[in-house]
């Protein structure tokens, strides 16, 4: 299974740094996900509750931002994916990640990572 909800530049607000300026503000970061699913359920019967809702994702995405404190941007990646897999049950997250600004001579500086698997696991060998 290869289908994926896609969200890209989801912005959210949130204390992030490693320095200590960092611990009085909130940044923008900038985010863009991958998230594996089987579209088919939901387009066989038009039904919202069979899909993967990318409205409730990033309603999750932005609490998650509000409630935590993170100096790294990687420790922000990580357990947001996890996250995201726990609650949603989803196989498979690629997340992008942006922190505009945070080097000026950059427009953006982040990562970028994949959690879990994105296609449906090879059939067992039968043995014969
Ligand atoms: N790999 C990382 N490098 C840096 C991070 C980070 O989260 N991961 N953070 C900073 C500072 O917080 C920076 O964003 C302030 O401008 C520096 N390097």
């Amino acid at each position: 299974m290869t289908d994926r909800i896609i969200i890209e530049a989801l912005e959210v607000e949130t204390v992030i740094g490693a320095y200590d300026w960092e611990r009085t503000l909130q940044q923008r970061l900038s985010l863009d996900l991958e998230l594996a699913t089987d579209i088919r359920p939901a387009a066989a019967t038009d039904d919202l509750a069979l899909a993967l809702d990318y409205a409730a994702l990033c309603e999750r995405i932005q609490a998650f931002a509000a409630e935590h404190q993170f100096e790294l941007v990687e420790t922000f990646a990580e357990r947001l994916v996890a996250t995201l897999r726990e609650e949603f049950g989803i196989t498979g997250v690629t997340l992008t990640l942006r922190k505009p600004g945070a080097v000026p001579a950059a427009a953006s500086v982040g990562l970028k990572i994949t959690r879990g698997r994105f296609a449906a696991p090879a059939p067992e060998d039968s043995g014969t």
